[in-house]
């Protein structure tokens, strides 16, 4: 897709999901809206013909008179609908049938089938909604969890745009007091002026950068491993988080072989738990395999709960996961312990006991600080922009003013980004693709 493609021609799609449901709906957008809706709608009063905010009740026909169905037609003029521009939304029975049949028809009228999120986009382009509330309408449509969508809510109203307004208001403030230095070197500037709204906003970016990988962890969702030998506990654990028995649990150690995936949302974060084959050195072909699975595993996932036997003596695990990445479980904890360890926690899977501590640990392990901050940047563009921007605050700090004043300047540019007005077209497609059809 391109943006090049313009706003001239009028749109359509349909908007509700693939597949049945009670009511689906073809929108349209575009100059020609309202005019290929009365084209095919025979009701009580045009679309074409009603002041935008009326609903009509009447049947949607196909071009030989026969009646596709009967629904409503929600009409909105532009600039007071979603995309700025003409909307008229079919709003027909659910079914594939109905809303391909209605689809092919409003493109016989001269419609032109949408690209994926190009309502949207036309929002965006019509100055509707910024890009950061772009890619909050994004997280809203994708969101998977509750924390998910409650950033993309926020971030819907605005308020990472104003997070962002306001430390460019500390950094122009800082920019205009180096140059009137520059300007006027013998007149000083007092610290108010610019170290002190400098400082700030690196405080104020530092924040905001240490929310990116939260963000992105409660939008695209945490992989978390169980690691550890034979019979340690793993698929217990697994099922005992769970609150069912997925996982096959036995005395034999090596019953789980190939690795098996669960979902749960823990803290908020929709999470894909990872049951793996125990480590051991085997003759076994197919439990072999499974331990090289089983390391693999734990090199991509987001965090690695490795698990130790604490009823039995302990043997070394070789893990290789960097130690950030991981937490570890003294498991069985209900038996009399065999060992003591300061850095692990003790679990049991048949008593429950230590899960709240686990789940709360995990929690602070993928939320970290974010986890006290309102707004949280939930795309890597958007991380990728602050992150620049803090780099060029940083250099601002420790350099003579007139190269201060220059990074202050690329620093401001790069949270412009975030928001979005002038950004190439190569992140505006990059984002869009993103997006599915009619949305
Ligand atoms: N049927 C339907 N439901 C939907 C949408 C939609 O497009 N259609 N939306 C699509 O994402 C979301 C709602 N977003 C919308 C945002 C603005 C306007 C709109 O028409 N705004 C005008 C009029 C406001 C008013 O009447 O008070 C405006 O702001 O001027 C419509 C939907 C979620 N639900
Ligand atoms: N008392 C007690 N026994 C447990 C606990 N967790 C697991 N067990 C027992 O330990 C044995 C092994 O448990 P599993 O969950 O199958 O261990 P695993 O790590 O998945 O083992 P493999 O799949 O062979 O790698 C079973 O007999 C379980 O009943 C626990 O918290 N307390
Ligand atoms: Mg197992």
């Amino acid at each position: 897709m391109s943006v090049r493609l313009g706003l001239a021609d009028t749109v359509a799609a349909i908007s509700t999901a693939p597949g049945g449901g009670a009511i689906g709906i073809v929108r349209l957008s575009g100059t020609r809206a309202l005019d290929i809706a009365s084209g095919l709608f025979v009701g009580q009063r045009a679309p074409s013909a009603v002041p935008g905010g009326r609903f009509l009740f009447g049947r949607f026909t196909d071009g030989a008179g026969g009646t596709i169905d009967e629904g409503l037609v929600l009409v909105f003029r532009g600039p007071h609908s979603y995309t700025g521009e003409d909307v008229a939304e079919l709003q027909c029975h659910g079914s594939p049938a109905v809303l391909n049949r209605l689809l092919a028809r409003v493109l016989e009228l001269g419609a032109r089938a949408a690209n994926p999120g190009e309502f949207t986009l036309r929002a965006y382009l019509n100055g509707r909604l910024d890009l950061a509330q772009a890619e909050a309408v994004l997280g809203l449509v994708n969101a998977r969890s509750e924390t998910a969508r409650r950033q993309a809510t926020l971030g819907l109203q605005g308020a990472l745009g104003e997070r962002v307004g306001e430390i460019g208001q500390r950094l122009t403030r800082a920019l205009v007091a180096i140059q009137a230095l520059l300007d006027y070197p013998e007149e000083g500037v007092p610290e108010e002026d610019r170290e002190i709204p400098l400082a700030r906003a690196q405080g104020d970016l530092e924040d905001l950068v240490a929310t990116a990988r939260a963000g992105q962890l409660a939008s695209r969702g945490a992989r978390l491993a169980l690691i550890g030998r034979p019979n340690a506990g793993k698929s217990s654990l697994l099922n005992a988080l769970l609150g069912y028995e997925r996982s096959i649990v036995t005395p034999q150690a090596g019953t789980t072989r190939d690795y098996l995936e669960a979902q749960l949302e823990l803290a908020g974060v929709p999470i894909t738990l990872v049951d793996t084959a125990g480590l051991r050195e085997t003759e076994d072909l197919i439990e072999a395999a499974g331990v090289r699975r089983a390391e693999e595993l734990a090199q991509g996932a987001d965090l690695v709960l490795v698990l130790e036997d604490g009823s039995s003596a302990r043997e070394l695990l070789p893990i290789t996961t960097p130690p950030e990445r991981c937490l570890w479980l003294q498991t069985k904890s209900d038996l009399p312990p065999c060992w003591h360890d300061e850095a692990y926690l003790p679990v049991s899977a048949v008593t429950g006991q230590g899960l709240g501590e686990l789940r709360e640990a995990v929690r602070a392990h993928l939320l970290g600080n974010a986890a006290g901050a309102e707004v949280w940047l939930t795309s890597e563009r958007q991380a990728d922009a602050a992150l620049r921007a803090l780099e060029h605050v940083r250099s601002a700090r420790v350099l003579p003013d007139d190269l201060a004043s220059y990074e202050l300047e690329l620093a401001l540019r790069a949270l412009a980004e975030i928001s979005g007005r002038d950004v190439s077209e190569d992140i505006l497609d990059g984002i869009f693709a993103n997006f599915c059809v009619g949305k």
